[in-house]
């Protein structure tokens, strides 16, 4: 065990964590009045000491690993191995001040356990199962009380040794020296002094509800002060509470007019209510941020569009439109509740945790065992978020009936995991950026996204593989978009995995961790079409492939590859709108290419069609008759359906159907809204270049 403790100082880069999540257990909910001590001799191995606490105190310097490791000692003397998981990062809270030497840590419920190199431990994984007890407490053991010159003294000089702390950016620590100065007898006046100093150091450490609750909000007093306004609008604006901002900076703006600095921050308050009033962003400018921010956590609020929360028949909850709404609107344009940015590459991690949850057999690695960790914390440090995040869909788990305890929130940490596995997005930096990769570079595999995170309305939309909504990224904001028209009360589905017509059984298996089976209707046609036909279709796409590798006259080429594509579509029975044929449109655009190539331009208008309708599109018009060119019902919207309708624009062009033209590039910006989740963007992406 000593040689554990020997062997970390040194910088750890470019190490793997892991970890096994051991089996399920609750956090203690006992206030800790109603529990009794235990001693270290008394523990029992993998049993959970539930009704008691351990006090102990730190005896050696700290070690980081998963968690943070450390010696501690009980007031008989007998030491153990104590293992706390979920703490902050080091840059975040420095574990010196965590389990400093000397630190008293009360361990509620102790579970002491074998580790896995078959020493035995303390492990905690919950962060409000360990609390600090202070040396002076009455609770402290005797022997452990400060000698009488350590006594820290009165409510001015703690005060003043928490403003030196401040000074020296050791937030943590002026917390401790208010809180403590808070304790001493002192004047109303001093008393708010003192919060509102404390109230700036939870501001720095991110306690955004406790730095809100020392400011005095939402009462004030006659006479409030600068500072008291302005934190409690910095404590608002990062809780996302944007109107109770904006009510609170105009008072400070109209008692102080020369806070220049107030004047600012009410501005882009002000833009954040604009945002989640209106869904009106400047995306030009959230492109830019994402291009540059790391992490892309972008300073932009949630717009939750014409949506509600409804039980769906055999799925739980779901989120259904509320009135109707055009293919391309926005229905969500939603910040993430936590992000875990991890580079689009997967590489340059210093620390890559690996998490093994050996109940459910679930890995965990990188940024969604960087996700539990930051969901746990933001939980824990501002309880007042917790109700959005904690009503998300957590399958059979059994949660904690409460949610705090000795006024002190409790965070289950294996309910954050459960909701964390049902509920994670996996995202790139920008979807414009995936978009490119897809079209420009061909990119066929789909791509692996090491950045995740958490978004809380989104969660309640459920899957379905004939999906009428699309999500798209830029930064740590998610886009939702109808993909089709949408009726008042449809029920909003999108894809949770790509969905592609190769692998039937494999989507199923891709779906599996969210324990559901897919009814829609194309999953339904799979489990209906028998296996010959299903070998068929491979035969004929394996064909197809050699027929585009062929290097014979295109006139050859094309009557081959469209007698395949033929074939292929005889092997479908159910109408395309109903079930798409997700095996034909790509090999029908690659054949489209090249009609466009010959300038054969009613075979590409013919072909063009022919792409719309396997993805599950009706339309009008497609062709050099005089009948206008219209969509009438959408189908399934993928990255190459831009180039699809642009198709259509250049050979309406050539047959000088100028009208149908400009349609068809209408249609191709609602397709590239839908996909990258602006359109702003779109004419650096297609816009057509001078010669
Ligand atoms: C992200 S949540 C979606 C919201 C969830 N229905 C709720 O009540 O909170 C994912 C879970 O929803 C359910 N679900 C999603 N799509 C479904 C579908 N097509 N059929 C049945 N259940 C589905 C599954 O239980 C899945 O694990």
């Amino acid at each position: 065990m000593m040689a554990l403790m020997t062997r970390g100082q040194h910088k750890q880069e470019n190490m793997v964590h892991s970890s096994f999540i051991p089996p399920a257990y609750l956090p203690c909910i006992t206030p800790v009045a109603q529990l009794t001590p235990i001693a270290i001799r008394d523990l029992r191995l993998e049993k959970h000491h539930r009704g008691r606490y351990l006090l102990l105190r730190v005896i050696t310097p700290h070690n980081r690993m998963t968690g943070i490791l450390v010696l501690v000692e009980d007031d008989h003397d007998d030491v153990v191995l104590l293992q706390l998981y979920q703490q902050e990062d080091e840059e975040i809270h420095e574990a010196a001040d965590i389990v400093g030497i000397g630190a008293i840590l009360l361990v509620k419920e102790p579970f002491f356990k074998i580790t896995a190199s078959g020493e035995y431990s303390l492990r905690v994984d919950h962060l409000s199962d360990v609390i600090h007890v202070d040396k002076n407490d009455p609770m402290t053991p005797e022997i452990w009380h400060p000698r009488i010159s350590e006594a820290e003294g009165s409510a001015e000089l703690l005060k003043s040794k928490g403003d030196y702390a401040m000074g020296e950016r050791k937030y943590w620590q002026a917390i401790q020296k208010y809180s403590n100065a808070l304790l001493q007898e002192a004047t109303l006046e001093r008393i708010k002094v003192i919060k509102r100093n404390r109230s700036l150091a939870y501001l720095k450490t991110k306690q955004f509800d406790a730095a809100l609750s020392d400011t005095g909000f939402p009462s004030f007093g006659p006479d409030p002060t600068e500072k008291a306004l302005f934190r409690a609008a910095e404590a608002l604006y990062f809780l996302e509470r944007f109107n109770e901002c904006r009510v609170v900076l105009e008072t400070l703006c109209a008692a102080f007019p020369d806070n220049r600095q107030g004047l600012i921050v009410l501005a882009r308050t002000r833009g954040r209510c604009r945002e989640e009033s209106t869904g009106d962003y400047d995306f030009n400018l959230l492109q830019r941020e994402a291009k540059k921010l790391r992490p892309p956590h972008l300073d932009h609020a949630t717009y939750i569009g014409p949506v509600e929360i409804r039980e769906a028949a055999g799925k739980g909850r779901g989120l259904f439109v509320t009135e109707a709404v055009k293919a391309g609107n926005l229905l969500l344009c939603e910040k993430a509740f936590s992000h875990a940015y991890a580079l689009d590459s997967g590489s340059g991690n210093s620390k890559i945790t690996f998490l093994m949850n050996s109940e459910t057999n679930q890995g965990f690695m990188g940024g969604q065992a960087d996700l539990i960790k930051l969901l746990v914390q933001k939980l824990y440090r501002n309880s007042s978020v917790a109700p959005a995040f904690v009503t998300l869909h957590h399958g059979s788990y059994d949660a904690a009936s409460t949610l705090a305890v000795d006024g002190k929130p409790i965070v289950d940490t294996f309910l954050v995991e459960r909701i964390m596995s049902f509920n994670v997005f996996g995202c790139p930096l920008s979807s414009l950026n995936t978009h490119k990769d897809i079209t420009v570079k061909q990119s066929e595999k789909p791509k692996v996204y090491h950045s995740c995170g958490i978004w809380t309305q989104a969660s309640y939309i459920n899957h379905s593989c004939t999906s009428n909504a699309s999500r798209s990224f830029i930064g740590d904001m998610m886009i939702v978009r109808a993909t089709q028209d949408l009726e008042p009360g449809t029920e909003i589905t999108f894809w949770y995995q790509t969905r592609d017509g190769y692998d039937p059984k494999g989507m199923q298996e891709k779906l599996g961790s969210w324990q559901f089976t897919c009814t829609c209707a194309i999953c339904q046609d799979e489990k209906d079409t028998k296996a010959a036909v299903v070998k068929k279709r491979r035969e004929i796409v394996d064909k197809l492939k050699t027929a585009f590798q062929l290097s014979a006259s295109h006139d050859i080429k094309s009557k081959k590859v469209e007698r395949l594509l033929n074939a292929l579509n005889d092997t479908y029975t159910r109408p395309a709108d109903e079930v798409p044929r997700l095996l034909l449109w790509d090999p029908q655009l690659a054949l489209t290419r090249m009609y466009m190539a010959e300038k054969k331009v009613d075979k590409a208008l013919e072909s063009v069609q022919k792409v719309l309708i396997q993805l599950g599109f009706i339309i009008a018009g497609a062709d050099s008759t005089s009948m206008g060119f219209r969509v009438v019902k959408w189908g399934l919207v993928v990255d190459h359906l831009i180039e699809v309708f642009l198709h259509a624009r250049s050979a309406f062009e050539v047959i000088k159907a100028w009208e149908d033209s400009k349609i068809a590039e209408e249609y191709a910006r609602i397709a590239y809204k839908i996909v990258v989740g602006e359109d702003t963007s779109f004419e650096s992406s297609y816009g057509r270049r001078e010669n």
